[in-house]
């Protein structure tokens, strides 16, 4: 029989969270602040990155914001009282082990950009897996414009995805840029009318494969990033090996020769 977890969620101020279709869906919920990250959301989104982690009905994570911005950044008055370099190291630390919670989480994961993602909003995108944009979504990295540097991963994490020079122009000029350009430079995957739906679109697109496969496809590429290509290539061999000891891999394999849609139970 099926076993079933009775997950405590915890209470949240900044944020919704709803399972739906084995989608995880969070919601950031600041918009009088534009969804800005400030240390109790930040907080708030660690809490809820290991609720996500910890229930197996979510097999996908999607990151949103309410209202016209996906997260407009780091909350620039929080930064503004920074009191010394100890202080403002911490808080980028802080940061970056949040989002490195999120880029470890277990099953894919999908910021929907449904308008503003700039510094700190866009680095939150970047530890997702992958991103995608609503039209009218405008994304950036202006830290320098406030005179600081991108402090969650940017600097990072841009590059890796889309190339040090392209990297570069953004954090340097700090522009905002448009969906649609955002698409051709490879920082989003896909642009649509409704960030969210395009997410639950691409979600369900891989909500129909081998779970373990998923997590094992995830877990070589990121193992992958920080090896020579001989180490590399033999994590694939290992994770291959073990994804070939699954159920699933019986079941997969099975339904393709029996001309049948696979029926995966994750095991
Ligand atoms: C380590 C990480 C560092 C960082 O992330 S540094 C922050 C990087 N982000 C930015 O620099 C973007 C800052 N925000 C903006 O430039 C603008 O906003 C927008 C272009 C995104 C939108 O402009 P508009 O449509 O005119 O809205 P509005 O009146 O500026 O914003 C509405 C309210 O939201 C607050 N707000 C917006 N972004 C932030 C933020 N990042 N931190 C704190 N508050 C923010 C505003 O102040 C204002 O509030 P009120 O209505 O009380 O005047």
């Amino acid at each position: 029989m099926a076993q079933t977890f009775e997950l405590e969620l915890p209470e949240f101020e900044y944020l919704t969270y709803r399972v739906e279709d084995g989608m995880g869906i969070v919601t950031i919920s600041r918009p009088q602040a534009l969804n800005a990250l400030n240390q109790d959301l930040l907080i708030e989104l660690a809490s809820v990155t290991e609720v996500i982690t910890q229930d197996p009905e979510v097999k996908v994570a999607i990151f949103t914001g309410e209202g016209k911005a996906f997260v407009a950044g780091a909350d620039i008055a929080q930064i503004a009282s920074l009191q010394d370099v100890f202080a403002a190291r911490e808080f980028a630390i802080m940061g970056q082990s949040v989002f490195n919670e999120i880029a470890a989480l277990p099953v894919p994961s999908i910021a929907a950009i449904n308008g503003y993602a700039l510094g700190g909003g866009l680095e939150l995108a970047l530890a997702c897996d992958l991103r995608v944009a609503s039209r009218n979504a405008k994304l950036g990295l202006p830290e320098v414009g406030l005179g600081i540097i991108p402090g969650f991963g940017g600097t990072q994490r841009l590059p890796r995805l889309v190339g040090r020079g392209r990297a570069l122009d953004l954090i340097f000029t700090g522009r905002h840029v448009p969906a649609e350009e955002a698409l051709g430079l490879g920082l989003v995957n896909r642009v649509g009318e409704d960030a969210l739906q395009t997410a639950k679109e691409l979600a369900a697109a891989i909500l129909k494969n081998g779970p373990v496969a998923l997590a094992l496809a995830k877990e070589a590429v990121g193992r992958g990033e920080n090896l020579d290509l001989q180490e590399a290539l033999e994590v694939e061999a290992d994770l291959f090996g073990l994804a070939c000891a699954t159920q699933d891999m019986r079941e997969g394999t099975r339904a393709f020769l029996e001309k049948r849609p696979a029926q995966f139970k994750g095991e």
